[in-house]
């Protein structure tokens, strides 16, 4: 994959200055960012204010129907109607059969997400940005990495997953590419105590430990940057941390300040 930088060299030779947010549309493109953070932590939530606030951005939510509802591709000929199984609630039951499955079917379904075409709308603003849920780097860096760990991947698992990987985001090259992230931080508690209170069935059994693996792995990717990652424009892209901790659906002044700090990150891409 070309490096972010050459993106935004490619940018500035077009005539948009890299640190100018308001040509970011010339050459037909967005900004493009991936909002990162534990289970529960709040990043539907936040995407949906997002949403609210500027409706003109397109958003992309994690397809999590889809995994809770596996079925086959339509083509033509076939219509898609069967529905092969709870994927999501299959590796919570049995983490060393599915997780391997899990992984790819995970990885596929971000990356067709990452590839998605601007829509019409998006085209016509002035300042397009796309928002995605999680993205194809959270589903190898936290995820999977965890599973592997965890010794839910074996070693040959493992292995094929990262050379599966590496090999389509070189292949899709700029396509993938971010320019920068948004993490959403919170305790493990406190997203233990959210993950209660939406109570989806498939997560009853989490623990506190595994939100507070899965809190390390985000810590050490996006935060502390100790996590080895295979991607030059992964090791350059901004990140910018938000403690949620706070609960801020009912508090609008909070929201405002959240938005407000959210389109000013952007503004110093
Ligand atoms: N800042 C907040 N304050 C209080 N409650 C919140 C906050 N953010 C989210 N919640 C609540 O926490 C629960 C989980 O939020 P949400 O579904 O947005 O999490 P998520 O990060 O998208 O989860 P997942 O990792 O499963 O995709 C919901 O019930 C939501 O209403
Ligand atoms: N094993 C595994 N790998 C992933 O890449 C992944 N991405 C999300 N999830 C789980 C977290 C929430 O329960 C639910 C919705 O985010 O799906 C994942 N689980």
């Amino acid at each position: 994959m070309r490096p972010l930088l050459s993106l935004r060299l490619r940018r500035a030779a077009a005539g948009a200055l890299p640190r100018c947010f308001g040509k970011a549309r010339r050459g037909g493109s967005a900004w493009r960012l991936s909002i990162e953070g534990n289970i529960a932590v709040g990043k539907s939530t936040f995407l949906r204010l997002l949403g609210k606030t500027f409706p003109e951005w397109q958003m992309a939510t994690e397809p999590v129907a889809k995994w809770q509802k596996v079925q086959a591709s339509s083509t033509r000929e076939t219509s898609s109607s069967q529905n092969f199984g709870n994927l999501l609630q299959m590796v919570y039951q049995e983490p060393s059969r599915w997780s391997y499955t899990f992984q790819t079917y995970s990885c596929m379904s971000r990356l067709k997400a990452q590839l998605e075409p601007l829509s019409e709308k998006l085209l016509k603003t002035p300042d397009p940005v796309q928002i995605f849920e999680r993205s194809v780097y959270s589903d190898r860096y936290i995820f999977a990495k965890n599973l592997f760990e965890l010794g839910h991947l074996t070693e040959i698992e493992w292995t094929i997953y990262q050379d599966l990987h590496t090999f389509l985001l070189q292949e899709f090259g700029d396509r993938t590419a971010l320019h920068g992230f948004l993490y959403l931080q919170a305790t493990p508690e406190k997203c233990l105590e959210r993950l209660h209170r939406r109570g989806r069935p498939e997560e009853k059994a989490i623990q506190l430990e595994y939100l507070e693996q899965l809190h390390t792995q985000h810590e050490n990717w996006l935060v502390k940057k100790t996590t080895e990652v295979h991607f030059e424009n992964l090791r350059n892209a901004p990140v910018f941390v938000l403690n949620v901790n706070h609960d801020f659906e009912d508090d609008p002044a909070e929201q405002e300040e959240l938005m407000r700090k959210v389109k000013a990150f952007i503004k110093t891409l």
